[in-house]
């Protein structure tokens, strides 16, 4: 079989699986690292029509979906508004998903990308 060369990660895919790892650091209880399901929440794929979490958005970073920081930022605020949208306003997922939006926008604006690169400098 033909070896896969090792593709060379793009600085664009650098970028986004730093940036991915530090927004799973402000998920410590890990609410947003794999799909959710209908058994864990009744009726969620009918109240949810475009599911994301961290596990789908590593993989299109590993499959190249992405081309620009604007389309995993569009991934992630879609993460947070599902648990918004789903949970009510008094759940854990529902606060933190409000809790994890605020500090991630911040830090993906790109006038802040440093700031949460910085220890890579
Ligand atoms: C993110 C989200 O909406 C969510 C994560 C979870 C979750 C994630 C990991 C372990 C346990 N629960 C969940 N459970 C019930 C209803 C909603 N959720």
């Amino acid at each position: 079989c033909v070896l896969k060369l090792k593709q060379q990660k793009s600085p664009l895919n650098k970028l986004l699986e730093h940036l991915l790892r530090f927004l799973e650091k402000r998920d410590p209880h890990q609410f947003f690292a794999w799909p959710v399901t209908d058994d864990m929440a009744p009726g969620y794929s009918s109240i949810i029509s475009r599911p994301m979490d961290f596990s789908t958005m590593r993989q299109k970073i590993d499959d190249h979906e992405y081309t620009a920081l604007t389309e995993f930022t569009d991934d992630f605020k879609l993460m947070c508004e599902n648990a918004i949208k789903y949970n009510h306003v008094d759940t854990v997922y529902n606060k933190a998903a409000k809790r994890l939006l605020q500090v991630g926008m911040k830090h993906l604006q790109p006038e802040n990308l440093m700031r949460s690169l910085k220890p890579l400098s």
